[in-house]
């Protein structure tokens, strides 16, 4: 059984992880981490629903937990665990960070982004991107993965088939995204849910938002040139899900068919990647609680632009779905073991 602790437990992703890994059959939870108390309480006290659970939760103690356990992740806000994870990974502990801080390869992007010092830097060029699918060689070998941000899983799963084929004009790239609320963060949704409910609005707009850097990266190591993308994300008036609108200026005409069938041909094999028939629309609804992502297109022969879109739930696939599915790939299990 794989040792396996979750920090930053009581936050949204650490409640999905915690969901999710309590009933995977190569998994043993032995450290569960959490602040606001130095006292150990029980899970129960956190989560009435986790009740079946006999497991204590602890408050965190790097040292403690590199004796503890195999795999953890660091469910926790950016730039909290840059003293954290150098412990973690020097003892050979592999680590699962589900923050931005080891997403971007030049730490100076992150300092501008995040407006945040880098106190790990010498540990970024050891983390892996881990968007399962694209880069499932090198987190096979990784002891750090850096789990990638929600928005940028819809969109670069939705549009890498198409930024690989050349047929498209990269510095043309517009992304409409809307998020649940639970993409905030458990503060931010309780602000939400008792200020602004059932409200629906744009956010961060023209560039203003730190997942354009992390797009921009992968799609342009993805396609070995330069990515320019316009990005505008959304809160939608519901607790989770995430959808995407990718629009691509062709520099060729090309039947929606052929295009459906390249994605397929990408994706060939990826379990939770699922490309829809022509005129099949994804909703949230059909990705809830799961760990696919479903995604559709169409051409628009009037303007010769390729509209694609890309869903799934953001605190699954968009989060811990991922992060476990990344679990799997590192430890040689099936890649859906658990999810
Ligand atoms: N929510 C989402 O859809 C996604 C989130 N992520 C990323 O995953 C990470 C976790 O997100 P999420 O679960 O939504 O966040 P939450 O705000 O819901 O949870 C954050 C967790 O971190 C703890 N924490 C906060 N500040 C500190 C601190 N200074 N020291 C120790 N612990 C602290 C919180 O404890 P306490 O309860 O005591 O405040 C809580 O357990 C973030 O980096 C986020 O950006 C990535 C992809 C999607
Ligand atoms: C709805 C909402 O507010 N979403 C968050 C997503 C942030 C997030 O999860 O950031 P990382 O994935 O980079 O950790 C936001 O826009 O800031």
């Amino acid at each position: 059984m794989i040792r396996t602790g979750i920090v930053g437990i009581t936050g949204y992703t650490g409640e999905e992880l915690l969901k999710i890994l309590s009933k995977h059959p190569s998994v043993k939870i032995t450290g569960l981490y959490g602040r606001g108390s130095s006292e150990e309480r029980h899970l129960k006290d956190v989560y009435p629903h986790f009740k079946c659970l006999d497991l204590r939760v602890e408050a965190l103690n790097a040292k403690q937990i590199a004796d503890k356990c195999d795999v953890v992740f660091l469910a926790l806000p950016h730039a909290v665990a840059f003293e954290v994870v150098p412990h973690l990974v020097d003892a050979g502990v592999k680590v699962i960070d589900l923050s931005a801080d080891f997403r971007l390869a030049r730490p100076e992007v992150y300092e501008k982004w995040y407006n945040v010092k880098h106190t790990a830097k010498e540990y970024v060029c050891k983390s892996v991107y881990g968007l399962s699918e694209l880069n499932t060689e090198k987190i096979k070998r990784a002891l750090l993965v850096a789990n990638p941000g929600c928005y940028p899983t819809t969109v670069i799963l939705g549009c890498v088939p198409a930024v690989k084929s050349g047929f498209i004009d990269l510095r043309r790239i517009i992304i409409d995204s809307k998020s649940g609320i639970s993409g905030a963060g458990r503060k931010s949704a309780q602000t939400y849910f008792e200020d602004e409910h059932p409200n629906f609005r744009a956010y961060k707009i023209a560039g203003g938002h730190r997942h354009v850097p992390e797009i921009e990266q992968e799609l342009s190591i993805l396609s070995g040139e330069d990515v320019t993308i316009s990005f505008t994300p959304h809160i939608m008036p519901v607790e989770r899900g995430m959808l995407s609108t990718i629009y691509v200026d062709m520099k060729e005409q090309i039947a929606t068919a052929a295009i459906i069938e390249k994605y397929r041909e990408f994706y060939s094999g990826r379990h939770f990647i699922k490309i829809l028939d022509e005129d099949v629309m994804p909703g949230i609804k059909d990705v809830l609680n799961t760990n696919y992502c479903e995604i559709s297109m169409k051409v628009d022969e009037r303007t010769n632009r390729l509209i694609i879109v890309s869903v799934i739930d953001n605190l699954v696939k968009g989060a811990s779905g991922q992060a476990v599915q990344n679990m799997n790939i590192m430890f040689g299990l099936p890649e859906t073991a658990g999810l």
